[in-house]
């Protein structure tokens, strides 16, 4: 078996190549300064990652009725609030409900893509409570009515440490959804994640013993460093939930160019600039003869 240069074996199908939060950063940085490619704003790139990520949660969680987006401080929480409107938009009779507890802060972006949420038919906000309930709702520890489908934009690769307030409590709930004992069939998706599962060291292995395991990941542009938890021999078997993951996941987000890929390795994105679909199935789990 060969082992590319940050140990983890090279015969899954990705070619071991999984960005780190620095890489993952510097070609976002490329993206918008048009090296390796022609230049786009942060905020079309936004536009299109979430516009993409809502094209793979409506067609893999075709029985949700609602979407409660959950949506965090920085550009990941942006990616959710484009895929809040996008869902209301492409979904007859759904109903979406967003979660941002600490507001635009600064950034004039995240301030125009929340207008956009309000200004939408369907689009709702909710405090922490509703979405406890809707959690609690879920978990069956509430009876409720409709089938919702959780989708976590809270972090993206500039998460850093343990999960902080005002996010541990939904973050406990939603780990709990998606604990060992309650592992849905491949087909049902009740948990979405864009980019990173939330609470994941994005450059590290996350603790399985108590980890969010969404039901579908949606890596953005390619998977990051945290992802080859399902081809690091040191680790061992991985967990079911785990496994499943990997199955189940999809790439998303057409930015790449055959020089970018080049430039980071990434041949085996099947994505590109221009492509006329939206997201691929990238089944990390799969290992290739070699
Ligand atoms: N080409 C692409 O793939 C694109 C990806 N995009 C998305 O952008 C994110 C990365 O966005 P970034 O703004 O750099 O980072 P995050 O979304 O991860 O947010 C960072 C903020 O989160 C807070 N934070 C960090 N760690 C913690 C923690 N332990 N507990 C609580 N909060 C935490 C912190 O905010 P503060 O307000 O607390 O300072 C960070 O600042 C990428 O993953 C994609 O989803 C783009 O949309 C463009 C295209």
């Amino acid at each position: 078996m060969a082992s590319d240069r940050d140990g983890y074996s090279t015969w899954c199908r990705y070619g071991g190549k999984f960005l780190s939060a620095a890489e993952a950063r510097a070609l976002d940085d490329d993206l918008i300064a048009g090296v390796g490619c022609e230049a786009s704003t942060l905020e079309a790139l936004m536009r299109r990652a979430g516009e993409q990520a809502a094209s793979a949660t409506l067609e893999r969680a075709r029985d949700a009725e609602t979407f409660a987006v959950l949506c965090g401080p920085g550009n990941n929480g942006g990616d959710g609030l484009v895929l809040a409107r996008a869902c209301a938009l492409r979904r007859e009779g759904v109903r979406v409900v967003v979660w941002y507890p600490k507001g635009p802060g600064k950034s004039e972006l995240y301030a125009k893509l929340v207008e956009e949420c309000r200004a939408t038919r369907n689009v709702r906000f909710a405090d922490e409570a509703e979405i406890v309930d809707l959690l609690r709702e879920a978990s069956g520890d509430r009876a409720g009515t409709s089938t919702c489908c959780f989708i976590d934009a809270l972090f993206g690769f500039s998460f850093r440490g343990a999960v902080r307030e005002p996010y541990v409590n939904v973050m406990k709930l939603l780990t709990a959804l998606t604990s060992e004992s309650r592992i849905r069939d491949v087909g049902v998706v009740r948990t979405v994640s864009l980019d990173i599962p939330s609470g994941w060291s994005v450059d590290g292995a996350p603790n399985t013993d108590d980890v969010f395991i969404p039901d579908l990941l949606i890596s953005l542009t390619a998977p990051k460093r945290c992802c080859a938890t399902f081809d690091n021999p040191a680790l061992g078997e991985a967990p079911a939930r785990l496994r499943r993951m990997a199955q189940t996941h999809v790439v998303a987000g057409t930015f790449l160019t055959d020089e970018l890929c080049e430039r980071y390795g990434l041949y085996a994105i099947p994505l590109r600039r221009g492509s006329e679909i939206d997201f691929a199935p990238l089944d990390l789990s799969r290992r290739d003869e070699s």
